[in-house]
């Protein structure tokens, strides 16, 4: 299902100067590119490991799982923020979120091979704070759960606008 507000993914209307994040940023040649995406109420993303991924042989690190849900998290918070709004995506004002809290639980190895289902719920909205449950699944397996709160990014951290 898609979201009747975009059909783009979140990530897509950050502009520019907010696109060079490790975890989802499309300017950064050396990181993640997550999207992620409505799916009616809970937001979608899907990443496939690759073999220098490795935590043990045949096994994903649990640092790439945490950006996974890192950066769906975020991004979900965002989403959630404009879409309470009635908003579309990335329209302005801006309503861009950071990771005030990030916790992951580990609940089963995750293989390394096929891709993982990031899955994002929204569980508060506030105007500062969104609050994000995630889990991250291979096929119908889910082998890690996580919590993000996220909180509007603070003026200390926000670049300056391109001249
Ligand atoms: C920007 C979009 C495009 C780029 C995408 C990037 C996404 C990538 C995700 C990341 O990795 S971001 C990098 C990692 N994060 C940081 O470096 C953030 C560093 N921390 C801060 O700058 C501040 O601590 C922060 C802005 C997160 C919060 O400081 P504030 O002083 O603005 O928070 P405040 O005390 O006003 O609290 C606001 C709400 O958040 C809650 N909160 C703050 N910190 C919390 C915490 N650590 N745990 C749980 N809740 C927290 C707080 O309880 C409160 O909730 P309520 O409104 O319900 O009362």
């Amino acid at each position: 299902m898609t979201d009747l507000l975009t059909d783009h993914a979140f990530q897509d209307t950050y502009p520019e100067e907010l696109s060079h994040c490790y975890g989802c940023g499309s300017s950064n040649p050396h990181g993640l590119h997550l999207r992620s995406t409505w799916d009616g109420d809970e937001t979608v993303a899907t990443f496939t490991p690759q073999p220098y991924h490795t935590a043990l042989p045949g096994f994903v690190y649990g640092g790439l799982i945490a950006s996974l849900i890192d950066c769906h998290g975020t991004g979900s918070a965002s989403a959630a923020a404009y879409r309470a709004e009635g908003r579309a995506p990335g329209s302005d004002p801006a309503l861009r979120f950071v990771t005030a809290s990030l916790h992951v639980d580990f609940l089963r190895p995750t293989p390394l091979g096929p891709p993982l289902t990031v899955r994002g719920r929204i569980e508060e909205v506030k105007e500062r704070k969104v609050v994000v449950s995630l889990s991250v699944a291979a096929g119908d397996q889910i082998c890690a759960t996580g919590r993000v709160v996220a909180v509007r990014l603070p003026a200390s951290m926000a670049p300056p606008p391109p001249a």
